[in-house]
């Protein structure tokens, strides 16, 4: 029996971290992405962490039933997203299936492998789903709203200048005033082409048909938004050190929030974490990450020299005179 579960474990790893590296090869050569390859990278680490040498021991490939077996279309490829989108099925079932051989022997397998499995999503979202996670990819200038009786025009002016992600955000007003504004700023948004989120509430960006949601600490967790929302919807969370990005990567965030990187009124009491965790992302984080948090036109080239290249704002835009000159000026520094 114990042989029996050992096998199966043996096989699935290896499916797993074989599908991770084909994976990997066109992160790196066909996207030139080093971020999604470190990603893929990272995972095969931990599962071969998993595949000890009792597993491997247990292997018995001559008596394998099942090493002759293939479907005809595993035998051609009629093109690159078929190609990934095979292998990305191939590893997501191989973590499943060692999620749940792994809670017979190993307990601690089940848990990682349910991760891993999340993260996979998120790889595949960035892979292969439509245009709203590659607009993601795309935009270095996140605008998180405030209240205001300009909001529309303020929104408007900015996507004017080139913006290309919106968050809404509104702790005060009354929901049936919510809804209408996040319907408008939706329509707004996607008549320009743009990204528009909803911060906290998964409701409405659900009922508005948002592009996602952006979610704190203290919100669900990713998964569930996800199952709400739809997994090709984008689901980012805030982030203030190392373990919650890392924890905020295994739920499978598409994207997180790195700050405050300065101390804000737009978020009272909040203490700073600094540019030194704008360095650490930069060195860790392999999904699109924003600097939020005081970030403005005079301090960007210090985020930007700590490795930031994409920035969240609310009062430098929402405060701006002219907020399509600005984000002009935000997006020359960001390169
Ligand atoms: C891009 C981005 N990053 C961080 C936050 C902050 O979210 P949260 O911690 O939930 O605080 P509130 O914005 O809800 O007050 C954000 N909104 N956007
Ligand atoms: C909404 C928010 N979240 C933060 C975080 O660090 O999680 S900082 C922040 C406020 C950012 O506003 P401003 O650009 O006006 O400083
Ligand atoms: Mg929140």
């Amino acid at each position: 029996m114990q042989q029996a579960i050992y096998r199966i474990l043996d096989a699935n790893l290896d499916r797993a971290r074989e599908g991770l590296r084909i994976i990997e090869e066109w992160c790196r050569f066909g996207l030139n992405n080093p971020s999604l390859a470190e990603e893929c990278k990272k995972m095969r680490q931990e599962l071969a962490v998993l595949h000890t040498w009792e597993i491997r021991q247990a292997r018995d490939t001559p008596s394998d039933v099942g090493t002759e077996l293939s479907h005809p279309r595993e035998e051609t490829r009629d093109s690159i997203e078929s190609l990934l989108q095979a292998n990305l099925a191939r590893i997501q079932e191989a973590l499943r299936v060692l999620e749940e051989y792994g809670k017979l022997c190993l307990p601690e397998m089940g848990g990682v492998c349910k991760s891993l499995r999340y993260r996979v999503y998120t790889l595949e979202s960035h892979l292969l789903n439509s245009d709203r996670h590659k607009k993601l990819y795309r935009s270095s200038l996140y605008l998180v709203t405030s209240s205001s009786e300009n909001l529309l025009a303020i929104v408007d002016d900015a996507l004017r200048g080139g913006l290309t992600l919106v968050q809404y955000r509104d702790k005060s007003t009354d929901d049936n005033i919510r809804l209408v504004k996040a319907q408008q700023l939706c329509k707004l948004c996607h008549d320009y082409g743009a990204l528009l989120l909803v911060n906290d509430r998964v409701d409405l960006a659900l009922a508005v048909d948002a592009d996602g949601v952006h979610l704190g600490q203290q919100d669900i967790p990713i998964a569930l938004a996800k199952e709400i929302l739809g997994n090709h919807k984008i689901v980012g969370r805030s982030t203030t050190n190392p373990d919650e990005m890392q924890n905020a990567i295994a739920e499978g965030a598409d994207y997180i929030g790195v700050g405050p990187v300065y101390k804000t009124p737009t978020k009272p009491g909040k203490e700073p974490a600094g540019l030194e965790y704008i360095e650490y992302a930069a060195q860790n984080c392999p999904i699109p990450w924003f600097a939020i948090g005081g970030v403005n036109l005079t301090n960007i080239n210090y985020v930007v020299a700590a490795g930031g290249q994409r920035v969240a704002v609310v009062r430098s835009i929402m405060e701006s005179e002219q907020p399509s000159v600005t984000v002009r000026q935000f997006l020359g520094c960001l390169g």
